[in-house]
């Protein structure tokens, strides 16, 4: 059994990389983000609105614990899952984990052109999305460098650096 959590700030790349690595690698994809919002029937910013925040992060934590996991897996996580709870404990006691670390500004950029919601970020953007970025970074980064494998600073990070990091034989 190989599981491999990949964590960090929003708009790091997590889904992008884990639908990449898994394909490179044979394994399953899973992203725990969509399966809450097939859980719930809706999306997760509609679901923040109506349930808050504290409730998303109770049934996320869950969710990390509870889903039926493929044999080999690569699976990307929400990007505030590992800030709470124990679950940067119960990830690196159930697989490999990686921390996708970008700087503020490139996380702001992809964040402001990506067409999916972010709902903790409320509709901020230019030298005010940055600001916020980096005082919530500072609050989770504590939480992602717990990762077994950190892959720093990557803006062109790639599948092969990543099997590398792990030092998955193929
Ligand atoms: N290597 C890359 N280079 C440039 N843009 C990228 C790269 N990887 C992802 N992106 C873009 O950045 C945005 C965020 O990517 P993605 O949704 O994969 O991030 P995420 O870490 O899963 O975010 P979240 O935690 O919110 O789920 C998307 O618009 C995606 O197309
Ligand atoms: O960083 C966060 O707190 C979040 C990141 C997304 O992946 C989602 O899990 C949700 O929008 C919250
Ligand atoms: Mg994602």
């Amino acid at each position: 059994m190989s599981l491999i959590f990949l964590v960090g700030f929003m708009g790091c790349g997590k889904t992008t990389m884990g639908r990449k690595l898994s394909a490179a690698l044979g394994y399953a994809f899973v992203d725990l983000d969509h399966v809450f919002e097939d859980r719930v029937g809706t999306n997760i910013a509609e679901y923040f609105n109506i349930h808050g925040e504290e409730a998303f992060r109770k049934l996320e934590s869950e969710i990390l614990k509870t889903t039926d996991y493929p044999e080999n897996a690569v699976i990307s996580t929400g990007g505030g899952l590992p800030c709470f709870f124990d679950n940067m404990d119960w990830i690196n006691a159930h697989g490999q984990s990686v921390y996708m670390k970008l700087t503020p500004k490139a996380l702001a950029s992809r964040l402001e052109n990506a067409k999916t919601p972010r709902p903790v970020l409320q509709g901020k953007k230019g030298d005010e999305l940055v600001a916020f970025i980096e005082s919530k970074l500072a609050e989770r980064e504590p939480f992602y460098s717990r990762a077994s494998v950190i892959a720093e600073s990557f803006a062109d990070l790639t599948t092969d650096n990543l099997i590398h990091l792990l030092d998955i034989k193929q």
